[in-house]
């Protein structure tokens, strides 16, 4: 270890750019855990929510520790680079890395400007820890851009990357499966450790490694995941083919603990604000290298992934006897998953909007995905209960699982509905139990 360096401190003080879904999940469990906390956005009207104890998304188990924190006056917010700055021993950088338009690389622009803002006002020695999803080498950029922008020349940077999952966010961020480490130094290995002390005490297992290994763990991850998913979908089509039930298929090969059963559920696929543009990040990133042909299967992992949503709008299509003119269509779900209010990249709104350009009067329902929905899909119509969705409707599609739908009774619904047509694009409902109330039951990867 440097002698000269400041050894980690007992309790540092901790500041969090970007107050999204990850930022803001953040800031509340590092407050949580003790430290006092400075979220940091440039988006005034999130400042104004969150200052006003207010989390700008649907998670659950959020809002009340946000009170309990703010309570405990172990967390505030600013939008002032130069105050962050002043306070925080530790920055994590939490901002968004969107695909860009057009094109299957990420935008590292959020990130990019969050550095060239931070690093001028860095004036001691402190630890940036970028947590956002980037293709690898970004973190090396952002170490230069911190050596050529930051006043102290011995600033530095640590990558940790972030495995929470969207409404399991509280949970995975204070009891995470790992921790992955990416440093350069024992100084900087130090002050992670210590700020993560609680979990690493408790028994969550450290991978202390580089920037380069720690930026692909994060991508390796979701692509595995992705590629499980699609998987299954692929099995799901070939079951099609043949008549077999994709989701037995993934009971009997879940059973192997080398398979596992989890992320094997056939159905209309992954969306979202991570997996899909996260693989399409690492093929553009991989081309960039030269290591295109390693992961050119991550093609057919996004092919397959979007042919399920054709595929939903094709048994939709049969059900209504070919023609989706002016049927009534009640799409349940809008989320791009169950407990999330996220939309982006979601299969259910993206499966409303080409039924709706067919000629479908859709009408969607989703107990917390309707606000953002309405923004992004102005020109669909929106239900104000699952009930008032499926009235009159000549087909029930439902895709995505929340409870209240996996729950729905198929002989109350039956009473509203004019036609007892139902996709089942997620594969939770019983089959036997909606055909014997008189359905026509369609699903993916069964018959
Ligand atoms: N949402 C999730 O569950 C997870 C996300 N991630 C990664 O975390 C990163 C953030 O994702 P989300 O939180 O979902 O995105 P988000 O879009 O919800 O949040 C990003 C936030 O950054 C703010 N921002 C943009 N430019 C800024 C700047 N220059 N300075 C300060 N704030 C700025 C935006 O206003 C926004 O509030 C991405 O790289 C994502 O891949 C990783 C694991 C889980
Ligand atoms: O990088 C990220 O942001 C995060 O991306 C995913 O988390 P998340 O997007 O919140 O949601 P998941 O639970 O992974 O689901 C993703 C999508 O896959 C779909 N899915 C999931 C599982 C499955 O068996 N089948 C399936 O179609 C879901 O419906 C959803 O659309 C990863 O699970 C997290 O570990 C990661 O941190």
């Amino acid at each position: 270890m440097d002698v000269n360096s400041p050894a980690a401190p007992a309790k540092p003080r901790i500041s969090v750019i970007g107050t999204g879904y990850l930022g803001t999940t953040h800031a509340v469990c590092m407050a949580e855990l003790g430290y006092d906390v400075i979220g940091l956005d440039v988006d005034a009207a999130k400042l104004d929510l969150l200052r006003a104890g207010t989390v700008p998304f649907f998670e659950p188990g959020l809002p009340e520790l946000l009170t309990k924190v703010q309570g405990g006056g172990r967390l505030r917010f600013t939008d002032s680079y130069a105050e962050i700055a002043q306070f925080a021993d530790v920055h994590f950088v939490c901002v968004g890395t969107p695909q860009r338009k057009g094109e299957l690389a990420a935008d590292l622009q959020y990130v990019e400007a969050a550095f060239s803002s931070l690093a001028p006002h860095l004036d001691r020695k402190v630890l940036v820890v970028g947590k956002s999803t980037v293709p690898a080498g970004t973190a090396v950029r952002m170490e230069q851009l911190l050596a050529s922008q930051a006043p102290c020349k011995d600033v530095e940077l640590a990558w940790n990357p972030e495995f929470l999952r969207e409404g399991f966010a509280v949970q995975d961020t204070l009891h995470p499966d790992r921790l992955v480490l990416g440093v350069r130094t024992e100084w900087a290995e130090q002050q992670l450790r210590a700020v993560f002390a609680p979990m690493i005490e408790s028994g969550t297992p450290v991978v202390l490694t580089d920037f380069a290994t720690a930026e692909l763990v994060k991508v390796a991850a979701n692509s595995f995941l992705a590629t499980k998913i699609s998987f299954i979908n692929a099995m799901a089509e070939v079951c099609e083919a043949t008549g077999a039930d994709v989701t037995k298929l993934a009971e009997a090969i879940g059973h192997d603990a080398r398979i596992g059963r989890r992320f094997l559920n056939a159905g209309l696929g992954f969306g979202g604000g991570c997996l899909p543009k996260d693989i399409r990040a690492f093929i553009a990133r991989a081309q960039e290298l030269g290591v295109d042909q390693a992961v050119s299967f991550l093609h057919q992992v996004d092919a397959i992934n979007l042919r399920r949503r054709a595929r939903v709008v094709d048994l939709g299509q049969e059900l209504l006897d070919g023609s989706w003119t002016d049927r009534r269509v009640a799409v349940l779900g809008a989320a791009f998953k169950p407990d999330s209010d996220d939309i982006r990249d979601s299969p259910a709104l993206d499966v409303a909007a080409a039924i709706g350009r067919r000629g479908a009067n859709v009408l969607v329902y989703d107990p917390q995905a309707l606000d953002n929905a309405r923004q992004l899909y102005p020109d669909l119509q929106y239900a104000a209960s699952a009930e008032d969705a499926v009235r009159d409707a000549d087909l029930v599609m439902l895709l995505t699982e929340w409870r209240e739908f996996r729950d729905m009774s198929p002989e109350r619904i039956g009473t509203l509905v004019r036609r007892r047509n139902i996709v089942d694009g997620r594969n939770v409902l019983d089959p036997a139990q909606w055909r014997a109330a008189g359905w026509v039951y369609r699903a993916l990867g069964r018959q």
